[in-house]
C-alpha cells in the first residue's frame, strides 16, 4: 500500500441512492444547524420530523424520474479517482455532509493511512453558512484535531474554473446573440442573508466576472441573468425566482447554466432539466436548453491542481 503524508478531501452535501437514504439526507439536512438557525435543537428535532414527513414521498417520486439516485455520487467518485491518478504525492478522498461517506469514516480512513495533513475543499465555489460553513464544521468537529487542517478558499473567481465555465456556456449554442443566458443559483432564505451569509453577494460577483469575460471574449447574449431555484418552504427566499425570469422570455431561446454547483445533482437532472423544462415548455419558450456542471472534467481538475497551487 502506497503511503501519504497529505490528503486532499472533497467536501460536498451528498445525495440518496435509495429512498431509504433521501430519508436519511432530509433528516440530516433539517437537523443541521446551519439550515435551520433554530436555536434549541429539540424544536429543531421535531421541526425535521414533521418536515421530512411531509416531503419524503414528494421529493422521492422527483429521483424517481431521473433512475431513483442522485447523480452526484457517482461523479464525485470519479472525480476523486481522477484526482488519485493525476497527484502523485496526495491521497484525494471525500466527505459528504448528509449521506455516507461521512466525515467520521473519513477522518478514521485517514488516520488509518498515517495522515497528517489535511487540505479541505468544500465543493461549492461561493461560500454560504448552509454549505460551505457547515461542511467544514462537521469535518473539523470530526477530526477531532488529528491532523493539520487547511482549507481551500471559495473559488468563484479563479480564471480556469470560469474559463472551463465560458468554454461550457459557448459550446452548447451556435448564435449566443440568440439566447438569453439564465445563471440559475440554488436559492437561499432572505433571513440567511439579512443575517450575514455572503452567499448572494459571493454570487453577484461571481454573474459580473463571467459577464466580463464573455464581454472581453466577444460573445454576446441576447442578455445575462441572474435567478434563483429550488425554493422550499413558505419563508421569503432570494428572488427573482427561475419560474419569473422564465416568464420574460415567452417565445424566446434560453440556456440556463447552474452557478451553484460544481457537480451534476437532482438540482440539475430533475429540476432544471425536467422541471423547469416543462414551466418553458408552457411558456413556448423556442429552446431551452441547461448547461452541465464542471463535474469530473480535465478542466476543473485542473483548477484543482492550481487551488493546491502545483
Ligand atoms: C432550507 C433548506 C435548504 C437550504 C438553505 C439549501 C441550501 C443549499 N443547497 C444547495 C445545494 C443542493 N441542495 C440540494 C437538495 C436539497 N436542498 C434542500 C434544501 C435546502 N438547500 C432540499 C430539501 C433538498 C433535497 C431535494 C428536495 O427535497 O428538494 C442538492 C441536491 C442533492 C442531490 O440529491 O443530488 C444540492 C446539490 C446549495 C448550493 C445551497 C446554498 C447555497
Ligand atoms: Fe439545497
Ligand atoms: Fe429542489
Amino acid at each position: 500500500m502506497k503511503e501519504y503524508k497529505k490528503a486532499l478531501v472533497l467536501l460536498n452535501m451528498g445525495g440518496p441512492r435509495t429512498k431509504n437514504e433521501l430519508k436519511m439526507f432530509l433528516t440530516n439536512m433539517f437537523n443541521d444547524k446551519n439550515i435551520l438557525t433554530v436555536k434549541s435543537s429539540l424544536l429543531r428535532r421535531m421541526i425535521a420530523f414533521f418536515i421530512v414527513k411531509s416531503r419524503l414521498d414528494s421529493a422521492w417520486q422527483n429521483y424517481e424520474e431521473i433512475g431513483g439516485f442522485s447523480p452526484i455520487n457517482k461523479i464525485t467518485e470519479s472525480l476523486v479517482e481522477k484526482l488519485n491518478n493525476k497527484f502523485e504525492d496526495i491521497y484525494v478522498t471525500q466527505a459528504m455532509r448528509y449521506t455516507p461517506p461521512f466525515a467520521t469514516t473519513c477522518v478514521e480512513e485517514l488516520k488509518q493511512k498515517g495522515i497528517k495533513e489535511v487540505i479541505l475543499l468544500p465543493l461549492y465555489p461561493q461560500y454560504s453558512t448552509t454549505t460551505t460553513k457547515s461542511s467544514l464544521e462537521d469535518f473539523i468537529e470530526a477530526s477531532k484535531e488529528e491532523f493539520k487542517i487547511e482549507v481551500i478558499e471559495p473559488f468563484y473567481k479563479n480564471e480556469k474554473f470560469n474559463e472551463t465555465i465560458i468554454k461550457e456556456l459557448i459550446s452548447n449554442v451556435q448564435n449566443t446573440n440568440e439566447y438569453n443566458l439564465i445563471f440559475s443559483a440554488h436559492g437561499l432564505p432572505q433571513k440567511i442573508v439579512d443575517n450575514g451569509d455572503v452567499y448572494e453577494q459571493h454570487v453577484n460577483e461571481h454573474v459580473k466576472i463571467l459577464s466580463n469575460m464573455l464581454e472581453q471574449k466577444g460573445y454576446n447574449f441576447k442578455s445575462i441573468n441572474l435567478a434563483y431555484q429550488s425554493k422550499v418552504g413558505p419563508l421569503k427566499w432570494l428572488e427573482p425566482s427561475l419560474e419569473t425570469m422564465l416568464e420574460k422570455f415567452k417565445n424566446q431561446k434560453v440556456l440556463i447554466y447552474p452557478i451553484a454547483f460544481i457537480i451534476d445533482n437532482s438540482e440539475t437532472d430533475f429540476e432544471l432539466s425536467i422541471e423547469y423544462k416543462e414551466v418553458a415548455h408552457k411558456l413556448n419558450i423556442q429552446d431551452y436548453k441547461v448547461c452541465k456542471c464542471v463535474n469530473d472534467s480535465d478542466e476543473f481538475q485542473d483548477t484543482i491542481k492550481q487551488l493546491l497551487g502545483r
